[in-house]
């Protein structure tokens, strides 16, 4: 590329004169000038623009920034010079909710609020993001690190279309900014007008956006990289994923990790994101998902919320990925493995983008479809305790609280269960958890054979005539011995596995499925192998 010629000629001429000059403190300014355009070489040659490190929120290291002090202050000089002789002013409306424009400034923060626009797609590599992005989170924010006469990888590119459409469909405002909104930031945008509509060409809409921002200018380089993208029916956009989400999951999760997943998720998939409301289950806007003939939905919520998008989708070719947003999100912790307890977020968007699809086991109880498990006695218990109330104030520590009543309580539910229509067994239970996948911390369904995600088995463990606390509090420490695989099986706790269970009773059943509550005469459950297909870490 022509621009590499003069920097490595001005690299060598700055070691050159350092060479032939004898005094240190010039000499060291020419080798870190030298150094500095050098690496600038190297980003071009090699088409580096992560040589500058900025982070997705638009920071740049200190030391990056020292090391290239000498460029970007050539580089920020000629900007200030050009801004200042610019004919085109800084921010322009290109369509509804779509804006160009140069570098962003904290002066910009009044046309900006007055203008309604609230996220930014920065097109620069070595400019840091503007201030208020970084700090107040005021914005959302999209860096897709490009050096200048460049354009962004075709992956970079999508991403960026993507995020602009998901946000101008829930009527954000977005501009889209490099250093002097001439060529990177045009590139975009025109690709982001072109992948909306197909019938224009290439000329159509560089012709329009001049016509707005007169100083629109692509290089020969980024016409002809357009030019082929277009031509090679590259800029369709994929049909959009549905992004099911329970807003007050978890006590509100989505407004903390809403730009992350949104930022993360767009990398390989378009979305349109639905919150449910207290009239719109997550199952209503499944059930329209579906209709619309969707290939993949993802579900933010708590335990709750998948279950019913999941049994939506039992039996359908249609791939389901789970964003933890709940207080307690066990599946999670089988399907993404044990970092989801230390980054749920990353560890969903890892799995859900890097395409790993598997089938895993579903169970139903009365045509209620199960994901986890089903539970009397203590697991019901504990979940009727934790209200919404004291999950948002208390989070997992509202279910230890009802937990340990539970455990105080003499009551139990005398049941008369019936496994694969062969035994029947009385039980006075205290406790009973049909489980058809539970990680290791439930500890409740662990009195025997790990449950795993598609072994086509519903596993049941139970607490029969315990009446004393001593007793149960015994039964309760051997339960827990097996589940962390310190044993077989438990010896206090009983354990069974079947296909189908049928519990009956005298008094209604109170009994909890996946954390929602319900109750009914008679139980039939039916475990349904590989019935469910979801992304997986
Ligand atoms: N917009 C909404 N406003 C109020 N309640 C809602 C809304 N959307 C769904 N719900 C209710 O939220 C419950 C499901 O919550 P969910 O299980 O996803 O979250 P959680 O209770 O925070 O998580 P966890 O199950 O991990 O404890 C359902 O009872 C559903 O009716």
């Amino acid at each position: 590329m022509f621009i590499v010629k003069y920097y490595v000629t001005a690299a060598l001429l700055c070691f050159l004169m350092a060479f032939y000059l004898s005094f240190v403190l010039f000499q060291a300014l020419l080798i870190w000038l030298g150094l500095s355009l050098l690496l600038v070489s190297i980003a071009y040659t090699f088409e580096m623009p992560s040589i500058f490190r900025k982070s997705q929120d638009g920071k740049i290291s200190a030391w990056i920034q020292w090391a290239f002090i000498p460029f970007l202050t050539g580089a920020k000089i000629y900007n200030a010079w050009a801004r200042r002789h610019d004919k085109a002013p800084a921010i322009q409306k290109v369509q509804d909710n779509l804006y160009l424009s140069r570098r962003l400034f904290s002066e910009d923060l009044h046309t900006l609020n007055e203008q309604g626009i609230s996220c930014i797609v920065d097109v620069t590599a070595e400019f840091v993001g503007l201030e208020s992005a970084m700090t107040d989170k005021k914005f959302d924010y999209l860096n897709i690190p490009t050096l200048d006469h460049q354009v962004p990888s075709l992956k970079q590119l999508f991403h960026a279309l993507n995020w602009i459409d998901v946000q101008i469909s829930q009527s954000n405002a977005v501009v889209v900014h490099c250093a002097l909104g001439r060529g990177r930031s045009v590139f975009v945008v025109a690709a982001y007008i072109l992948s909306k509509d197909t019938s224009l060409s290439v000329e159509q809409v560089l012709t329009s956006l001049n016509q707005i921002r007169s100083t629109a200018n692509l290089n020969r380089a980024q016409l002809k990289i357009l030019h082929a993208i277009q031509n090679n029916k590259q800029l369709q956009l994929q049909s959009p994923t549905w992004l099911i989400i329970n807003p007050v999951s978890g006590g509100g999760k989505w407004q903390t990790y809403q730009q992350q997943l949104l930022r993360e998720l767009t990398k390989t998939m378009r979305l349109r994101v639905y919150e449910t409301t207290p009239s719109l289950s997550a199952k209503d806007l499944t059930e329209d998902a579906i209709k619309q003939g969707v290939s993949t939905v993802i579900v933010g919520g708590g335990d709750g919320t998948v279950t019913e998008v999941a049994g939506a989708l039992i039996h359908r070719d249609i791939t389901l990925g789970i964003i933890p947003l709940g207080t307690a999100n066990a599946l999670c912790h089988v399907l993404y493995g044990i970092n989801s307890k230390v980054s749920p977020i990353e560890s969903a968007c890892h799995a859900i983008t890097s395409d790993n699809i598997q089938k895993i086991d579903t169970a139903q109880c009365n045509g209620q479809p199960i994901l986890l498990l089903l539970g009397i006695g203590f697991e019901q218990k504990m979940i009727a305790h934790a209200h919404r109330e004291e999950k948002n104030e208390q989070g997992q520590l509202a279910y230890l609280t009802g937990f340990f009543n539970a455990v105080m309580s003499e009551e139990h539910q005398e049941i008369r269960v019936t496994f694969d229509d062969e035994t029947t067994e009385n039980i006075k239970a205290h406790s009973l958890v049909i489980a058809n996948i539970a990680p290791f911390s439930t500890v409740l369904a662990h009195g025997g054979k790990p449950p795993k995600v598609n072994d086509g088995q519903l596993h049941v463990t139970y607490l029969d005539n315990s009446e004393s606390l001593g007793g149960r509090l015994l039964a309760l420490s051997d339960l827990t011995l097996s589940s962390l695989g310190l044993q077989d099986k438990s010896t206090l706790f009983q354990y069974k596995d079947a296909q189908h269970i049928v519990i009956q009773a005298k008094e209604t059943i109170d009994y909890v499925i996946d954390g929602e509550n319900f109750s009914a005469e008679e139980l039939s459950i039916s475990i349904k192998p590989e019935s469910l297909k979801v992304f997986s870490g």
